[in-house]
């Protein structure tokens, strides 16, 4: 069965993305999944994502990783579509949906996208790292000289180490750059390497260099190698609210592919 496929990429987090609204598509085939996210023997993407209906809200997201399983949620994922639902003419300028995670509010604009996250109410602090999750789990460290870091080693150690075992945990390496503003790199579970980019990551590392006292304003702007993101966020004695990813999202080709 010939399917058509969107490649959109946010900050570089790149992805498939398919309108199963008529859910032709096998979501059990983890296999073709992964084949179609190979970077040399597919089409190649981060992760794959279905846009289905949702009686609820404006449409339902289903998010995979690049080794073809289901996942948590992708707030770069989200964004993208956001554009993707404008795109087809779902929505206009404001949009929710459903994730795994729970109900998504969106705004778009141009090519950016405001994508609400979920509340945190738990940041778990270490003597060298965070841990909390934005819809995905964060495994979050300071580090100095960020460009020349071997991330993928690291956080591969990190990612199948104690305590995070087979379930894993994505890992964010992070450096000060000024005020309200840091470089970020990610290695994402699932992907099993470093992504441009991780929204929940750089959600995280927004919400936890505020518990660490970092930031002096609720506003922070994190430098990722495959673009600069915002996140807002409220905070209380309950945790943090009115959280907001915020960047580009754009499609790059239209293609067709046997399922
Ligand atoms: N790239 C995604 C994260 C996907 C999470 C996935 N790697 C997992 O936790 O299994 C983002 O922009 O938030």
């Amino acid at each position: 069965m010939a399917i058509t496929f969107y490649k959109y990429q946010g900050t570089g987090n790149d992805f498939i993305i398919v309108d199963n609204r008529l859910l032709e598509i096998d979501k059990n085939n983890t296999k073709r999944i992964a084949e179609l996210c190979d970077r040399r023997f597919g089409i190649g993407a981060d992760g794959f994502i279905l846009l289905e209906n949702d009686k609820n809200s404006d449409f339902k997201m289903v998010y995979y990783n690049s080794d073809g399983n289901e996942s948590s949620m992708c707030g770069n994922g989200g964004r993208c579509m956001t554009s993707f639902a404008k795109f087809l003419g779902i929505i206009e300028g404001k949009a929710e949906f459903y994730a795994i995670d729970g109900l998504h509010k969106a705004s778009i604009e141009e090519d950016i996208v405001h994508l609400q996250m979920q509340d945190v109410t738990t940041v778990e602090v270490y003597e060298k790292h965070l841990f909390l999750d934005t819809g995905s789990p964060h495994h979050v460290e300071m580090v100095s000289d960020i460009e020349n870091f071997d991330v993928k080693n690291c956080g591969s150690t990190i990612r199948y180490g104690e305590p995070y075992g087979k379930a894993g945990s994505n890992v964010n390496f992070v450096e000060q750059i000024s005020d309200n503003k840091f470089a970020v790199r990610t290695y994402e579970r699932g992907v099993e390497d470093e992504t441009l980019s991780c929204g929940t990551g750089v959600t995280a590392v927004a919400l936890a260099m505020h518990k660490k006292g970092k930031i002096t304003s609720n506003e922070v702007t994190l430098i990722t190698p495959g673009g600069e993101l915002r996140v807002k966020f409220e905070n209380n004695e309950k945790g943090y609210n009115n959280v907001w990813l915020i960047g580009p999202a754009t499609q790059v080709f239209k293609g067709k592919i046997e399922w």
